[in-house]
């Protein structure tokens, strides 16, 4: 591709899905994501998870300390969605500026789960509320019936849940997180409301279902919702580069010690915050998109929620560079990122 530049210059982009974590591992990982992004939405699947207002704070003032010297990177808060959630609590924290949005874990869906909604009926007071104040529900969209295969999971839960969700709370604003489906991106692009967002990772971008079997099996690409086949991958690549305001960037990192994913039963999530941005610019770059990349990092995910792009902007140039082997934390934990060891085309400039 002769005409791809060899450098490139954005506002800088948000992360509108992460996971932090807390701890040693924040303290370990944050600095990579606050190297690249402006702000984040911070997903809420602590042990116990983040459900008041003053944990939430307490999270917050513990991400900022954990921000490297002269950082601006801003945490966005999200408020774990159980049965017995109280409308007051998450719409006082939407008023105070704390909670910027309430997520949905279908009980056992994923890591850190298993206080998650059991039945959407239990929470119909506060997905009102939510909707009357414009607070935007996030969703991890997979049904948890085990009679659902795996890899249907998700276009399952447009029919069962979704669906019906958006029908029964017509001005209720929701992200379909993390799609990984043909169907989920059809279904988002053929909503016309602008009420209906979706995230993208990095690594659905990238790997399909058989690169979690190449070779062996991999641990390290093992993820929910699961990567599923070529033909997803493509069209979540056609969604992300066509720049539509409704899919903007979340890269789902979620980081785990090393010896929970390499185990009899290794856990979900894919470390991706060390070189995302780098990531996500390949893939567009590849596509000959270069020029939507901004819509996708730096202006839609804005505009969904209502807030400015960033001020100030990152560049990336094309000396590429190689990405990070483990990263330790300080308690001894080691999370092996995502193309751990091997070469990317580009490299985000360092501010000097
Ligand atoms: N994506 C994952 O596979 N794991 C996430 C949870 C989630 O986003 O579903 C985690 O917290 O580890
Ligand atoms: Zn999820
Ligand atoms: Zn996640």
């Amino acid at each position: 591709m002769s005409d791809t530049p060899n450098s490139l210059t954005i506002r800088r982009p948000d992360d509108w899905h992460l996971h932090l974590r807390d701890g040693a591992m924040l303290k370990a990982v944050l600095p990579f994501t606050a190297r690249q992004f402006g702000r984040a939405i911070i997903m809420p699947n602590l042990k116990p998870p983040v459900t008041t207002v003053d944990q939430a704070k307490r999270y917050a003032a513990e991400i900022r300390d954990a921000l490297p010297e002269g950082s601006t990177f801003q945490p966005l808060m999200t408020c774990y969605l159980t049965d017995g959630a109280d409308p007051d609590e998450i719409a006082r924290g939407h008023e105070e500026g704390v909670f910027t949005a309430v997520k949905l874990y279908p009980a056992h869906a994923t890591t850190n789960s298993a206080h998650g909604v059991t039945d959407l009926d239990k929470v119909a007071g506060v997905l009102e509320r939510m909707q009357r104040i414009g607070m935007p529900l996030l969703v991890h969209g997979e049904v948890t019936d085990q009679d659902v295969d795996i890899f249907d999971r998700e276009a399952v839960f447009i029919d069962r849940v979704l669906a019906p969700l958006l029908k029964r709370y017509p001005e209720l604003k929701v992200v379909f997180e993390h799609i990984t489906t043909e169907e989920a991106a059809d279904f988002v692009s053929a909503d016309a409301s602008g009420r209906l967002g979706a995230t993208i990772t990095a690594h659905h971008l990238v790997i399909n279902r058989s690169h979690i079997f190449a070779g062996g099996i991999r641990p390290h690409l093992y993820c929910l919702p699961i990567a599923k086949r070529e033909r997803h991958r493509l069209a979540l690549r056609r969604a992300a580069t066509s720049g539509a305001a409704p899919f903007f960037l979340g890269t789902d990192s979620a980081p785990h010690p090393v010896t929970a994913k390499e185990s009899a039963c290794g856990c979900a999530g894919v470390f991706t915050a060390p070189t995302a941005v780098e990531v996500y610019a390949q893939v567009f770059a590849e596509e000959g998109a270069l020029d939507r990349f901004e819509a996708f990092a730096s202006l839609n995910g804005p505009r969904f929620y209502g807030l400015d792009p960033n001020p100030d902007t990152i560049t990336l140039d094309r000396t590429g560079q190689t990405v990070p082997d483990i990263v330790l934390s300080a308690d001894g934990d080691a999370v092996l990122p995502f193309r751990s060891g091997e070469r990317l085309d580009w490299r985000l400039v360092p501010e000097s």
